[in-house]
């Protein structure tokens, strides 16, 4: 028999509080290799908690253990802090500094002394996130969308065991989303990846796990497959909005797409989306209004 393979991350009763609000509250959750998505509404704890994984925040009860190990001890969380990137939500950078210069700082940090071999890995994590054109360009004069990336190379140097992305995808552009995806499937070959998202595209395109933050609690975890499968038999395509879905859309076809338990007259039952069940799980906790929204979302979710 196989020994179980202990998790990368390992989260119990986990609390973190600001004043009277519960950012995680009793959280357990255990991370294993490949990459796991993270979705939930504004202010549901998802950046709180990827903090907490990045060694950032200390929860204010519970227990944490990174790469097998306890972030609470100075001497480990620095061991930690070697094997694990962090794409903070947003990301000052110091005035001045080029994309290359930028990102050879944090190799510096990040304890690669010596200079030909952090200069190749600077370039490599520039390559990657498709910022090697813009190397030698400051950042302030960079776009949104490329700024992003610069956070992103800086988490990727050196491949790290454990990565921590908040919102990733943010602010690219469709081609640069979807060549994303592609560096971010072949790291967490090797890794354990947990990004937080509201794209849910990206949740079905490249997560084996998703889990549902919501006001500090874990929602749902399961697979993708699981998630989707809550709103089998409650999608519905037809040719008027249906006031009594929980969330009514018009699609590209001019079609309604109608998610929720009514079945609307003259109706195809639709094949359903990671984003229909997530907009009925959002239901669920009373939180989706029922009055049809008269466009057609983006992937984005809130
Ligand atoms: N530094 C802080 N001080 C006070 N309250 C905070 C702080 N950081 C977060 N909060 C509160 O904690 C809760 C969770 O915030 P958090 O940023 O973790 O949510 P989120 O899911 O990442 O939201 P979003 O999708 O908008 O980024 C919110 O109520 C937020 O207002």
């Amino acid at each position: 028999m196989t020994a179980p393979i202990s998790p990368t991350v390992s989260l119990r009763g986990v609390t973190k509080r600001y004043r009277s609000v519960a950012a995680l509250d009793a959280v357990d959750l255990d991370l294993q290799p490949g990459i796991t998505g993270l979705l939930g509404p504004n202010g549901a704890g998802k950046t709180t908690m990827l903090r907490v994984m990045a060694t950032v925040l200390r929860p204010d009860e519970g227990r944490v253990r990174l790469l097998g190990r306890d972030p609470g001890e100075p001497d480990t969380r620095t061991e930690i802090r070697r094997r694990l990137g962090y794409q903070p939500q947003e990301l000052g950078f110091p005035r001045g500094f080029s994309t290359m210069a930028f990102v050879n700082y944090m190799a510096v940090l990040k304890e690669w002394a010596d200079r030909d071999r952090r200069t190749t890995e600077v370039r490599r994590v520039l390559d990657l996130v498709g910022l090697g054109d813009v190397a030698t360009k400051r950042i302030s004069r960079l776009s949104g969308g490329q700024r992003r990336r610069v956070a992103l190379a800086q988490a990727l140097l050196g491949t790290p065991e454990l990565l921590v992305l908040d919102e990733p995808t943010t602010g690219l552009d469709p081609e640069q989303r979807a060549s994303l995806r592609g560096v971010l499937a072949e790291i967490a070959a090797t890794s354990t990846m947990l990004i937080s998202t509201h794209q849910t595209e990206d949740v079905a395109a490249l997560c084996n796990r998703v889990v549902v933050l919501d006001a500090g609690h874990v929602h749902f975890d399961g697979t993708v497959p699981e998630l989707v499968s809550l709103a089998a038999g409650k999608v519905w395509m037809a040719d008027e909005p249906d006031a009594a879905a929980q969330a009514s859309w018009r699609t590209a076809t001019g079609r309604y797409r109608n998610v929720g338990e009514h079945v609307p007259a003259r109706a195809d039952l639709g094949e359903p989306s990671l984003e229909d069940a997530y907009l009925l799980l959002r239901g669920a906790a009373g939180l989706v209004p029922s009055s049809s929204v008269e466009h057609e979302p983006s992937a984005e979710v809130a």
